[in-house]
């Protein structure tokens, strides 16, 4: 019989092309931040003015954050907290927060991820679903791709039933600047397994929709 962790990479695909850095190293942030301290003076600002001296220094780390998730490996997050249940109906988390950067101008997109699964003999420590969507929003993403990711992660690494994803989000890059529109919300979806079938689907949009109150 096959091991349900045999088929999976040691990191997932997103970071193939990621090369490895120390974050939060002092010298990386200070170099960081002189690049800041360039962009503001050719934004036409004075750098040394006083609100802006720790400024290039505050926004490289906070550049560092915000794209943490290419140092976190989802499989591994998922594997750690895996348990064998024979619970077979679906397990949903709704209302995820989700803050994440568009790669095209690198402002934030943010909203909520819906995700579902239907066991397969484990299941999954609920808090490390939510860990799984901030492993892959806090890259530089596209919002269909970090939906798919975590389908994928989740498929691939409890190997269950079926996977559902929803996610919808604002882009601030449609709403601050470019076509700016600013009540527009994109919502993307991604199924794998029963979530294919139309009754398995309706029952997990009609979850979703629900409200506890
Ligand atoms: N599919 C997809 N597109 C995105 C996402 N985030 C941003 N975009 C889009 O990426 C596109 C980039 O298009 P370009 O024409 O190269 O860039 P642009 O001239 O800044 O485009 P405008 O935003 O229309 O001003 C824009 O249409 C954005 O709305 C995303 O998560 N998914
Ligand atoms: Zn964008």
């Amino acid at each position: 019989m096959t091991d349900i962790n045999d088929n999976i990479p040691d990191r997932d695909e997103g970071v193939q092309n990621y090369r490895k850095i120390d974050r939060y190293n002092p010298e990386l942030i200070t170099s960081l931040s002189a690049h800041y301290q360039d962009i503001l003076q050719q934004i036409g600002e004075d750098p040394n003015r006083e609100g802006l001296l720790k400024t290039p220094e505050r926004v490289a780390k906070a550049l560092m954050f915000l794209t943490h998730g290419y140092d976190l490996d989802a499989g591994e997050i998922l594997r750690s907290a895996m348990f064998k249940e024979e619970y077979s109906q679906m397990v949903v988390v709704k209302d995820i927060e989700v803050y994440s950067m568009c790669e095209h101008h690198m402002l934030p997109f943010f909203g909520k991820a819906h995700v579902a699964y239907i066991p397969n003999g484990h299941v999954v420590g609920l808090s490390k679903v939510p860990r799984v969507v901030d492993v892959f929003s806090r890259r530089l993403q596209v919002q269909e791709r970090l939906t798919n990711e975590i389908r994928d992660c989740i498929q691939d690494t409890l190997q269950p039933l079926g996977v559902g994803v929803v996610i919808e989000c604002r882009h601030l890059c449609m709403s601050m600047r470019g076509v700016q529109k600013q009540n527009s919300v994109t919502t993307t979806s991604a199924f794998t397994g029963e979530f294919l079938k139309e009754k398995t689907r309706t029952e997990f949009l009609n979850l979703i929709a629900s409200k506890l109150s």
